[in-house]
């Protein structure tokens, strides 16, 4: 039997639509519009698609985004200069700044300037601190990572008890993943590129989270019958056969995993809508926290 595709765009489209109405009520009664703002710097084209994305979902729920590009060789003060601005300015209730940054760029101190009340992507040391300590609450969640367990509670309401596998172990994804299936009571185990016999270790999960930026590394013959399995990865790949010569495929060979598994999330389609849909989500909270 095939697995049960797991329509990422469809929940997405749904999480969107009841910001959307959020947004419009709170505008109705009077409270601020959530404002998010995007920090780009240099110009990796992914990044641009990536962002222009998040501001186009913005438009779309009404909420209003502030677009900031900075040069690729901009200096460790001007880009902490630009997120004080913008931790100071009451239209904005969410500050993305997007990653990678270019390498003289010292990350962790970026992410830390960042107000804790607009840290939309939740990548700030005290909400990760928070994420990870039990009986502490971060402000904000991560977006790939809570996508990624929307997705599977889909098909597992309850992850309580389950065996979780996450592959990779990334500040921005596996690491948070891990973290929120802690939470979530399963029984977690984090692979990375130094695991002995991934596949045996794959094997055990009840849900497989795939986050190593491999395209298709996971097999079929690694997957336990019935899992589910949430491919977080985005790999473009050469196919001459393809129009614009290359497509995006995912950390799992799509193919051969859903002949086994029990549920999947397809690539593109599945977590990187998720992605937006969060942050969407995030922004909103963001301006609520702003109306107290
Ligand atoms: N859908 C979405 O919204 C998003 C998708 N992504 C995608 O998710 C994927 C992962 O991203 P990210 O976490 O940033 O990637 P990173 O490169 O930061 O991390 C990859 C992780 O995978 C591990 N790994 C790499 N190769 C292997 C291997 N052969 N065997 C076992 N483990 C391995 C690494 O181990 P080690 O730590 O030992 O080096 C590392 O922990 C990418 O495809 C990326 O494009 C990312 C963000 C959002
Ligand atoms: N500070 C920060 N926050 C992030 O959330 C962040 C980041 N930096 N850096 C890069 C990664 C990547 N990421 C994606 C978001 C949406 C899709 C997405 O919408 N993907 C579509 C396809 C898009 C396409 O066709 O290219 C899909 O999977 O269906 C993918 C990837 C967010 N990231």
């Amino acid at each position: 039997m095939t697995a049960q595709i797991i329509d990422g765009k469809a929940v997405a489209a749904n999480v969107r639509a009841e910001v959307g109405k959020a947004v419009a009520e709170r505008v109705a009664a009077g409270k601020s519009r959530p404002g998010l703002a995007t920090v780009l710097v240099g110009d990796d084209p992914a990044s641009h698609v990536y962002v222009s994305s998040k501001r186009k979902a913005c438009a779309e729920l009404g909420i209003e985004s502030f677009g900031f590009e900075l040069p690729a060789d901009a200096t460790q003060d001007k880009v902490e200069g630009l997120v004080s601005e913008l931790n100071a300015d009451p239209r904005v209730h969410g500050i993305l700044v997007q990653l990678p940054l270019p390498s003289h760029l010292d990350e962790e101190k970026v992410l830390r300037a960042i107000s804790i009340e607009k840290d939309v992507d939740g990548f700030h040391p005290i909400n990760i601190g928070r994420l990870a300590q039990k009986g502490r609450d971060p402000l904000f969640v991560p977006c790939t990572p809570a996508g990624s367990l929307v997705l599977a509670q889909t098909v597992i309401p309850k992850l309580e008890g389950c065996n979780a596998v996450v592959l990779g172990r990334s500040n921005i994804v596996g690491m948070p993943v891990a973290l929120l299936l802690v939470r979530a009571n399963a029984t977690v185990t984090i692979c990375h590129s130094r695991t002995k016999d991934l596949p045996s270790v794959v094997r055990q999960a009840d849900v497989l989270i795939a986050a190593v930026g491999r395209p298709n590394m996971v097999k079929g013959s690694w997957v336990k019958p019935g899992a589910v399995v949430i491919d977080v990865g985005i790999n473009r790949i050469e196919d001459p056969t393809h129009p614009k010569g290359s497509r995006l495929v995912g950390d799992v060979d799509f193919e051969e995993v859903k002949e086994v598994a029990g549920a999947i999330t397809p690539v593109p389609g599945g977590v990187g809508p998720m992605t937006i849909a969060m942050l969407m989500q995030n922004t909103l909270r963001g301006a609520e926290l702003s109306d107290k």
